[in-house]
């Protein structure tokens, strides 16, 4: 996306970003799409953002059960939540599985934390996003979905937006994520949500800036393999419940990113739903 003045959204030369240059407006080429509403009144009531206590998880088999059915409704309905007490995390991400394959004996298990751990893939993103003079003519990032199993991150300022597809009866709205202190936000990507046969949903989420101050992000993506395909497993389809989405690796995913502009909002999971 180059202008007549040659300026681009994506590639940037030293000292020449807008940033840099101390710019008291936004470029033609950072406006966002009127499509994308950066205008959006926003919900920052904390109790639409289901926060949960993932230390329970080491508890009685009682209070594990009412943990994995609190993950399994947030990764159903937003497909994200934000964890308290992030040591036990990675127990989070086995009880995905582990719900996600509870009617067949341990099918999550094998399709996702043992692929993981064998070739799996850990991509650190660390993003900054300066402030900018105009918060509603521009976004960080704009609306996309995670290709990846899932994705763990911090932030140090409010800024992420999750989208809420059944608010609204049905239409939708976004859903700025509050800031609590020492919690980490969970994203369900792309993979589980062909995983999950579409049981469980990848959250489109965008990033909007502020007008003061930097926001710096870390977000850790957890992914199979580049080569190792995911697929909907057999025990998930029959014939009242056919396969939803083909299968797909990372490498499918660059494959994608190179021929597409996510920033117009195309989604690689869009590639992958099989038509009835
Ligand atoms: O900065 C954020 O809050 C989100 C970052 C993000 O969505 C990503 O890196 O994929
Ligand atoms: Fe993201």
């Amino acid at each position: 996306m180059e202008n007549e003045k040659g300026e681009s959204s994506s590639t940037f030369k030293m000292d020449n970003s807008a940033q840099e240059r101390s710019l008291p407006y936004v470029p033609d080429c950072y406006a966002v799409p009127p499509s994308y509403e950066p205008r959006d009144a926003l919900d920052s009531n904390s109790e639409i953002v289901p926060t949960i206590d993932i230390s329970r998880l080491k508890s009685s088999d009682d209070e594990r059960r009412g943990v994995i059915q609190e993950l399994s409704s947030a990764c159903q309905r937003f497909g994200f939540f934000q964890g308290k007490n992030g040591k036990v995390l990675r127990r989070s991400e086995e009880s995905i599985s582990r719900d996600n394959g509870s009617d067949n004996g341990g099918l999550g298990r094998d399709n996702l934390s043992s692929r993981m751990d064998k070739n799996g893939m850990q991509v650190m993103a660390v993003n900054c996003y300066p402030p900018c003079p105009d918060p509603t003519a521009a976004l960080g990032l704009p609306p996309h979905s995670d290709y990846s199993c899932i994705t763990i991150l911090l932030q140090n300022l409010t800024g992420l937006e999750i989208f809420h597809p059944s608010a609204h009866g049905g239409s939708g709205r976004w859903v700025l994520v509050p800031e609590v202190k020492g919690v980490l936000k969970v994203h369900i990507g792309d993979h589980v949500e062909v995983l999950s046969n579409g049981l469980y949903k990848s959250v489109i989420h965008k990033v909007t800036l502020n007008e003061e101050k930097t926001r710096i992000s870390l977000a850790s993506l957890h992914s199979l393999g580049m080569d190792d395909k995911m697929s909907v497993p057999y025990q998930l389809v029959n014939n009242e419940n056919p396969a939803r989405y083909r299968e797909s690796s990372f490498n499918d995913f660059l494959d994608f990113l190179v021929k597409n502009d996510i920033s117009q909002g195309e989604r690689f999971i869009d590639t992958l739903r099989i038509k009835d």
